[in-house]
């Protein structure tokens, strides 16, 4: 039996922090949505009792460390599963890139082992176990548009917001996520209004949705890549709508509304980042097949 599953990425609309805890994870607040970019996972069972990664990506661990790998181990050891399985990511999204490409994995793994190991738990349940992953993982499972909080892995699904295209610039290093929270002084900082963008995506707002984005981790990663902040400066000044850091970063996206300026955006950025993609919000969370 062999099963395929779509792993979207995701950008972050809006990221607060609200403080460092005891556990040395951050409180956060952040509007999560997924974009048409994605892995592709396939899931073939093995009769030998293994978890074998397949991924022609360099950047992309083949064993242990592949948070796809760590899913498939992780429903093994909880329901006692004695059946192998062969894991081959093909993968589109950069990695380290802020787009949660790994968590998107893992969380793909986890639906699809759902089926193919007849388990019968619920996306809830996935995404619960998912949180043993990673932060990321629990919305990954669902997909969508939500509000996250905890860690990230308390998830509050919203409506998704109005049809847009998405640009993707990503510069040629890769961001340890671990780094950008740990240099990050929450005196002085500007909180995103997140509340305000769950409206603003709830009902439809595409201009306030543009004047709300806020990401208080960018700050952090313009200082410690300046390439970044030139890569925000090329898209606006290419036409982008409004622009930001997803995430811990790097990538920087760019919302424009009219498929006619998309083009231009795209070029402005080409030749000047190593990564360019020129995307549409999914934002929905049936879209996952
Ligand atoms: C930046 C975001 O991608 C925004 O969606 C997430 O907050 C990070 O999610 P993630 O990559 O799944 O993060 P994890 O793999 O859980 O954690 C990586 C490291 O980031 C830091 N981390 C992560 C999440 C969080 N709420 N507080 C943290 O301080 C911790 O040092 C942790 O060791
Ligand atoms: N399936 C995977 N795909 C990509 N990277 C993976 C995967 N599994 C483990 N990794 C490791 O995770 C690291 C972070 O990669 P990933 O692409 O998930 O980062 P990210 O997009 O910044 O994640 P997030 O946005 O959740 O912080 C990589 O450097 C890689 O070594």
């Amino acid at each position: 039996m062999r099963i395929l599953e779509k792993a979207p990425a995701k950008i972050n609309l809006s990221l607060d922090v609200l403080y460092k805890r005891p556990d040395n994870f951050h409180e956060v607040e952040m509007i999560m949505t997924t974009i048409d970019l994605a892995d592709h996972i396939e899931l073939t069972e093995l009769s030998a009792d293994t978890i074998k990664i397949i991924s022609h990506n360099r950047f992309v661990p083949d064993d242990y460390r592949n948070l796809a790998y760590q899913a498939a181990k992780l429903l093994k050891e909880k329901y006692h599963i004695k059946k192998g399985v062969s894991i081959s990511i093909s993968k589109t999204i950069p990695v380290a890139a802020g787009l949660a490409g790994g968590s998107s994995d893992a969380a793909a793994a986890l639906r699809g082992l759902n089926k193919l190991w007849k388990l019968g738990l619920t996306l809830d349940e996935l995404a619960d176990i998912g949180s043993e992953i990673g932060s990321d993982v629990s919305f990954c499972v669902y997909g969508g548009t939500a509000l996250a909080t905890g860690r990230g892995e308390k998830i509050q699904h919203i409506s998704p917001p109005p049809h847009c295209w998405v640009i993707l610039a990503k510069p040629t290093i890769g961001v340890s996520t671990a780094d950008v929270y740990q240099n990050l002084s929450l005196e002085n900082v500007k909180h995103p209004d997140v509340k305000g963008m769950v409206r603003a995506v709830e009902s439809q707002n595409y201009e306030e949705i543009c004047s709300l984005l806020g990401n208080v981790l960018e700050s952090v990663t313009l200082e410690m890549y300046p390439e970044v902040a030139m890569i925000k400066d090329q898209m606006k000044r290419f036409g982008a709508d409004a622009v930001l850091m997803s995430g811990s970063g790097p990538t920087v996206f760019g919302l424009v509304q009219y498929e006619s300026k998309v083009q231009r955006v795209y070029n402005g950025l080409r030749g000047f980042c190593g990564q360019v993609f020129a995307v549409r919000m999914l934002g929905d969370q049936h879209q996952l097949d």
